[in-house]
């Protein structure tokens, strides 16, 4: 049975609600985790919520022209296989009689219960088929009278298609997962639990334009009592938030010493609290790209979605597509989309993304493009690309901002020690930017400890020392083989004892499947329950980037004893001074931890510690 089906604006508006509220805000959750992510090309979310809280698989179809989210909500251990099939039947009648001056939508409750029915018959007209042995019926045959797509000249995506497919198949509805195939779509699945914790949505900070920003914290019902849920309980949505301030930009004052390089992508680290500078978009240059189309053409692809088109819209010629662009009528498809999207996962490679993040990137930017009216003389290449630039700044734009300095004074207050933990693999560079990090401290007038806690590599100790001598501040250390966790603790006993105001944890390099040393980092991060676990990570890293990362949190949440694992809090990137323009592996790491980018190193020097310049790592990426 399904729990709740919201059908809400990107502004956060609730138009329509079926179900009760449920506990733990699932949508919310959606929305923060998967969408706000750029993970909407996923096929579906599962939620685990709290401790009590039923599990919820969730899923999702757009009308991007309009604007709107369709979200199903139902219990996990229910395999239904309706509900692509009637997110996009609702979809489609929805957007019929949508109209945004209108303040109630009771009465498609009806339509609503009609389209459920139909989509589980069609379901199960499916499993008999499956049954039997043969090939399903055409889709999308069974709809209610009177739908037919909006007046936008073409077939808005297939609803009924491909309608009571296995979960794992691809996506009728909205062409979602039609390319991905059955295992993909599986594969793209993501739990909640695993992401990171802590976060917080700033959907317009990045300064997309408003219709297109999503805002958790403003989901709202329609005013009137049109919003009102159709079925019993409470309102599922959340009271407004209050957006958070941007704090202004502070000059760094201790580090003076970086000379102009050819390509910065770093800001003085002590640019605290600010947010990106929005990317100017790169739009209204020409017509729709004939090359793209053509190209598109010629590639010959067949997929569900060209299957589903309307005839003579897929082929429209190069002169109609130039009069539908300078009138603004063109409707965005995946197959327009498709080969700006291709180029543009080719540069985000060559730049070092990830290749997985790319495709997912580009798969969730066609998701958010499809049906979208293009606006007059503008090309899809900068569509794409504008729409590109946005989710990389949403993706690199930290969550929640953590302001050592500050949480450093709060601690000191609280008449205890601010611990760090430096965590990555080995020969990253964990101990040289651990001692830049005690450097950049030591300019802010803050009393720093080190913990020498790589009880494992011989040397690690003496490394160690060696910075501490240099910085003349005081270290902790029992040598090899001990327990780096007991190691840590008395650590942060002896700095209470010493007036340090900070702890900085040195620990083992470990490769991220080292079961063994994985074990004892999650004890020492369970056991001392530091401030901030900080990845350290080289940004010369390619694939592997998203590996190392996973599994760190994997490995910290599955062997932690405790019910709400730490997991990893920011990323430190390491000899940024080597990659030239290759600077893919910084959306790689943020992209698969939601974790923010803080520090960045660039040199070997204690003062070559800077801030990730968001906007120019941006530029280079898409440029
Ligand atoms: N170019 C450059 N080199 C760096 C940077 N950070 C660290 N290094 C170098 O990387 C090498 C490894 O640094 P370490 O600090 O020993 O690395 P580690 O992660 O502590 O090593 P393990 O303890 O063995 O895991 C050293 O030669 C450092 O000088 C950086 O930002 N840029």
């Amino acid at each position: 049975m399904l729990e709740q089906l919201l059908i809400f604006t990107r502004g956060g508006l609730i138009l329509w609600e079926l179900g009760n509220a449920l506990k733990g805000s699932p949508i919310d959750a959606l929305i923060r985790s998967c969408i706000l992510e750029e993970r909407s090309a996923d096929s579906a979310f599962h939620y685990d919520g709290p401790a009590g809280c039923a599990a919820y698989t969730l899923k999702w179809a757009f009308d991007n022209d309009l604007g709107l989210v369709f979200v199903a909500v139902y219990q996990r251990i229910l395999h239904l296989l309706y509900v692509d099939d009637l997110l996009a039947a609702a979809r489609r009648e929805f957007s019929r009689v949508y109209d945004s001056k209108r303040t109630s939508y009771d009465d498609f409750v009806e339509t609503f219960r009609q389209l459920q029915m139909e989509a589980e018959a069609r379901a199960e007209e499916m499993r008999k088929f499956k049954q039997a042995g043969r090939a399903p019926a055409a889709p999308g045959k069974k709809q209610v009278p009177g739908a037919a797509s909006r007046g936008s000249g073409k077939q808005r995506t297939s609803g009924g298609s491909g309608s009571g497919k296995d979960e794992s198949d691809g996506d009728p509805g909205n062409g979602r997962r039609s390319e991905n195939g059955s295992s993909k779509g599986q594969e793209n699945e993501i739990n909640e639990n695993s992401r990171a914790q802590n976060v917080i949505v700033h959907g317009k900070e990045n300064g997309a334009p408003q219709v297109e920003a999503f805002d958790v914290s403003k989901l709202q019902k329609l005013r009137s009592k049109g919003g009102k849920k159709t079925d019993t309980g409470g309102g599922g949505c959340k009271a407004a938030k209050t957006e958070p301030k941007k704090i202004a930009k502070k000059n760094r004052v201790w580090d003076d010493s970086l000379s102009e390089s050819r390509l910065d992508f770093t800001d003085p680290v002590d640019d605290r609290g600010q947010g990106p500078e929005v990317v100017v978009a790169d739009q209204g240059e020409s017509m729709m790209d004939k090359e793209e189309i053509v190209s598109s053409d010629s590639e010959g692809e067949e997929d569900e979605e060209v299957e589903n088109e309307k005839p003579g819209t897929k082929k429209k010629g190069w002169f109609s597509s130039m009069l539908q662009s300078i009138s603004g009528n063109a409707v965005l498809e995946k197959s327009d989309l498709r080969p700006a999207l291709k180029a543009l996962k080719d540069r985000l490679m060559t730049k070092n993304v990830a290749e997985e993040i790319a495709e997912k990137l580009c798969e969730s930017v066609a998701t958010s493009l499809e049906g979208k009216k293009l606006g007059s003389f503008t090309r899809v290449s900068s569509t794409v690309q504008t729409a590109m630039e946005d989710a990389l700044l949403r993706i690199l734009t930290p969550k929640r901002s953590i302001d050592i300095l500050r949480d450093v004074h709060a601690a000191k207050e609280q008449g205890r020690p601010y611990v760090v933990v430096f965590v990555g693999v080995n020969g990253v560079g964990k101990s040289t930017n651990l001692a830049k990090v005690a450097y950049w401290l030591l300019q802010h007038k803050i009393n720093v400890m080190l913990a020498a806690c790589d009880t494992f590599r011989s040397g690690a100790v003496e490394q160690l020392r060696t910075h501490a001598r240099r910085l003349q501040i005081p270290i902790f250390e029992k040598g090899y083989e001990k327990d780096p966790a007991i190691v840590a603790k008395e650590a942060i006993q002896e700095a209470k004892h010493n007036n340090s105001d900070v702890v900085l944890v040195d620990t083992a390099g470990r490769m991220q499947d080292n079961e063994p040393l994985m074990r004892a980092l999650s004890k020492l991060i369970n056991l001392n329950n530091p401030d901030l676990v900080l990845f350290v990570g080289e940004a010369l890293v390619g694939n592997d980037a998203v590996d190392q990362l996973t599994k760190f949190n994997q490995k910290l949440a599955d062997l932690s004893m405790v019910p709400n694992a730490r997991l990893i809090d920011g990323i430190l990137l390491t000899k940024f001074d080597t990659i030239d323009d290759k600077v893919g592996a910084a959306l790689s790491m943020v992209y698969v931890s939601g974790a923010p980018v803080m520090f960045v190193g660039c040199g070997q020097s204690y003062t070559d510690l800077k801030k990730l310049n968001i906007k120019s790592i941006v530029k280079t990426l898409i440029k």
